[in-house]
């Protein structure tokens, strides 16, 4: 029996599976976590294991910008959309802003339903301080953009787009300037993926980045696929039957496959 099984992240479950440990794997063909557990396993680590959402969202942002250096370096084009939505997802897109920028990236942030939470009145300071501008109109924007990270709807999304976000979708659904999608392709049903029509339901991002683990979605994707979130205990790995990314060195991304 692993030691791992005496955890107090692990006690804190009354539904835990028994389980071998997960490996570090190097083929990395991920398994996947659905919306239910992503939640749970978000509660976990800010209850026991003591984290604040302002922590894993700097590392889940941190990942993201990361991620776009991977796919589309400056010398690609310094002009990066970034489209927040009102959760956070969206809190992580805001943060991804922030390093883009000190990584010398040009970003424009697209926020259009601001709450008043405290957290995100200071992400947005922080952008504020940099000069980093916001724009209302995202499709007057793109046009001018040379990459896009869709930051509107994580794991939490569910139903068909409501406004303001329709257009915004379908802006991302028919442009040829290549889309980042952070943790889930925005309108995507977090189980089975694409919606059957309306918005979204020929979206298909270049590029998608998984946070913490991939969500069942991600078996419709066809586009390259990173995991990054590198914060999760073994210990949380094991309790929701999750894999480690075999993260290298001092990355914060690893591109991955999924068992299908
Ligand atoms: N452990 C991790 O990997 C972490 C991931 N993080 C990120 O957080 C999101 C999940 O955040 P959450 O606040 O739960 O929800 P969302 O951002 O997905 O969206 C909720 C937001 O959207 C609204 N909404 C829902 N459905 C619709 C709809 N059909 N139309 C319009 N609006 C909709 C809802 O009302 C809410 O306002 C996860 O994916 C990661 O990206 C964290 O950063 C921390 C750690
Ligand atoms: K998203």
């Amino acid at each position: 029996m692993s030691s791992c099984k005496h955890h107090p992240l692990l006690q804190a479950s009354s539904n835990q599976t028994s389980h071998t440990r997960p490996g570090i794997n190097s083929i990395m063909a991920l398994r996947t976590l659905n919306a239910k557990n992503a939640a749970a396993l978000d509660k976990d680590l800010m209850s026991v294991g003591a984290y604040s959402l302002d922590q894993l969202m700097e590392l889940a942002g941190l990942s993201v910008s990361q991620a776009v250096y991977r796919v589309h370096p400056p010398s690609k084009g310094r002009k990066i959309l970034v489209a927040c939505g009102p959760g956070n997802n969206g809190g992580d897109g805001l943060v991804a802003a922030r390093h883009l920028f000190h990584y010398g990236y040009q970003p424009t942030v697209y926020f259009p339903k601001k709450t008043g939470n405290e957290l995100y009145e200071r992400l947005t300071t922080q952008l504020k301080h940099l000069d980093i501008p916001f724009t209302e109109d995202f499709q007057d924007t793109l046009q001018t953009s040379h990459h896009v990270v869709d930051a509107i709807f994580g794991f939490s999304f569910s139903g068909e787009v409501r406004d303001p976000f329709k257009e915004v979708i379908s802006a991302m659904e028919n442009t040829t300037v290549p889309v980042l999608s952070v943790d889930a392709p925005s309108s995507w049903s977090i189980e089975d993926g694409p919606p059957a029509s309306g918005p979204g339901a020929k979206f298909m991002p270049a590029t998608l980045i998984s946070l913490t683990a991939p969500k069942p979605l991600v078996k419709h994707f066809t586009g390259t696929h990173f995991v990054g979130g590198r914060f999760l205990p073994p210990s949380v790995a094991e309790k929701y039957n999750l894999d480690l990314p075999d993260y290298k060195g001092i990355d914060q991304v690893v591109e991955a496959s999924v068992s299908k």
